[in-house]
């Protein structure tokens, strides 16, 4: 039995925000975090996807804030924009009976509307490091009373370049602070951060249970780059996720899924970097709300991103980094629910998919390609499930006389299959086709020295394992399209250095 939340030295308004939560025992990771954490010590934290990390550095932070002082006393670093709205937002949950003001500050927000909200003394900030670093130079945040610093997926702050923001940033902060490091996956680089911004850090990593690991079903379906959108369409069909997050490599790709699938008429929509924050906001809403059924994205949503009800992760393609199809799959089975993740993979990328299988030491079984036959199985399914519904909880009085006269003209069974036929979507019958995209092969690890050109991986930014051509990593950080108002310039700095 895992300790409760009463079992740690909390004040009664955070337990009592957190058993109004739900949360009645605390997981791994925040039993082994809260007590270092709030005797103030550095620490990296790893733990698996969806089991609570949040809440893990949110409690002692916020049982450290003192709401007697009008400071920001506390600073969460995200890597994008909708993981910072909704670490804000589960914070603000943990705290409001504490009074604990929190507030969010990204990118592609009014800065105006933040500057206000700023008036209104946040103790707590949740930001991204572009935007942050805006307001450090507007002299519209001030660190110098921060105590305590949390980077969550600290890895991904890394890859994306912002090794100068945050460095810029705790420039700002007192050294006199307490460090922690989230992720659920830990890169060796990671070290080198950890040497540069913590204090004799603790490492507490939860190591997954055999169990845990087996809650997402990992499957993958060879398949041609050109038949791969009707695979996906008849998986879905196959699986009826009740939400799912379908991922595409480039934003590109993600318009033209997101396009066709609504063209086959399954509620889909489209998030990448290149869409207005209003938008973005939107999508994710419907999303939360089940307005949405089929959330198709970059890797922008790859981490943190916290949907109870996704059911399904579908890798229309792999991701170049190993890590991300952890983090990926991670957007199902989360706290402690189960989920599903296929991938869809061309021929010429069964290496990369081994390479993704030995860094994360997991093996994917195989499927077989769905047939169009399983498809309308899936789908019929579906409808005689609407049918049943229907039958159950509708007052049907109003049409009981037409299929009265429908039954002395016709057999029952002929009916019945002919509601069943005009209910069910035949998406096979629309053309929709996708802009090829060139499939990603992974280079075999070379020995020292011989690379010609930059390689960021080998560069010991990441594993030297992983021995990606420099140009190939360049372009695909150009087409990742993360939340750096200012990293992409940064970055390629960076990986000249
Ligand atoms: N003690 C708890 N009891 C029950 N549910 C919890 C508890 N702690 C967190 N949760 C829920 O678990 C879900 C996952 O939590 P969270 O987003 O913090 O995971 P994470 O470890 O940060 O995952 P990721 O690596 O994907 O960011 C959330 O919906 C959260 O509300
Ligand atoms: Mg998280």
């Amino acid at each position: 039995m895992n300790k409760t939340f009463y079992d740690f030295p909390l004040d009664h308004r955070i337990t009592r925000a957190i058993s109004e939560m739900g949360y009645t025992s605390a997981t791994p990771i925040q039993e082994q975090v809260i007590l270092p954490a709030l005797s103030g010590r550095d620490l990296i934290g790893q733990a698996q996807t969806g089991t609570g990390k949040t809440a893990a550095f949110s409690i002692p932070l916020l049982e450290k804030v003192d709401t007697e002082v009008g400071k920001v006393q506390a600073l969460v670093l995200a890597p994008t924009r909708e993981l910072a709205i909704q670490v804000a937002e589960e914070m603000t949950k943990l705290g409001r009976h504490k009074g604990v003001n929190v507030l969010a500050v990204y990118g592609g927000q009014e800065i105006s509307r933040q500057i206000r909200a700023l008036k209104n003394r946040p103790h707590v900030i949740i930001a991204t490091p572009g935007r942050l670093i805006d307001h450090i130079e507007r002299r519209t945040i001030r660190l110098a009373d921060v105590h305590t610093v949390v980077l969550d997926e600290a890895d991904e702050m890394l890859n994306m370049g912002f090794l100068d923001e945050i460095q810029k940033i705790l420039s700002q902060v007192p050294s006199e602070r307490q460090t922690m490091l989230f992720s659920a996956t830990m890169p060796a680089p990671i070290r080198k951060l950890a040497d540069q911004f913590l204090r004799d850090p603790e490492h507490i990593s939860v190591v997954p249970q055999t169990v845990k690991t087996a809650a997402i079903a990992q499957s993958y379906v060879e398949v041609r780059e050109r038949e791969k959108f009707d695979v996906l369409c008849r998986l879905i069909d196959i699986e009826g996720p009740q939400l799912a997050v379908v991922f595409g490599r480039t934003k590109r790709r993600v318009d033209e899924l997101a396009a066709g699938l609504q063209k086959r008429g399954y509620l889909a929509e489209g998030l990448h970097g290149d869409l207005s924050q209003n938008q973005r906001d939107q999508v994710m809403r419907k999303f939360r709300e089940g307005r949405i059924q089929l959330l198709v994205a970059t890797d922008v949503a790859a981490r943190g991103i916290d949907v109870s009800n996704v059911s399904h992760v579908f890798n229309f393609d792999l991701p170049q980094d190993p890590e991300s199809y952890v983090h990926r799959i991670g957007r199902t089975g989360r706290a402690g629910r189960e989920g599903v993740a296929i991938s869809l993979v061309t021929p010429n990328e069964l290496d990369h998919l081994q390479f993704i299988e030995r860094v994360n030491k997991i093996k994917l079984k195989k499927r077989p390609a769905p047939t169009k036959k399983e498809a309308l199985i899936g789908q019929l399914d579906e409808t005689a499930e609407k049918l049943t519904t229907a039958i159950q909880e509708s007052n049907l009085d109003s049409y009981l006389q037409k299929a009265a006269g429908l039954l002395a003209e016709f057999e029952s069974e002929q009916i019945v299959a002919a509601a069943l036929k005009l209910l069910t979507r035949d998406s096979g019958d629309v053309h929709v086709e996708l802009t090829p995209e060139k499939p990603l092969r992974t280079r075999k690890p070379r020995g020292a020295g011989s690379g010609s050109g930059f390689n960021r991986r080998s560069n010991d930014w990441k594993r030297g394992e992983k021995g990606h051509a420099g140009s190939r990593d360049r372009n695909d950080r150009k087409s990742r399209d993360w939340d750096r108002e200012r990293g992409a310039k940064r970055s390629r700095e960076l990986v000249k250095k």
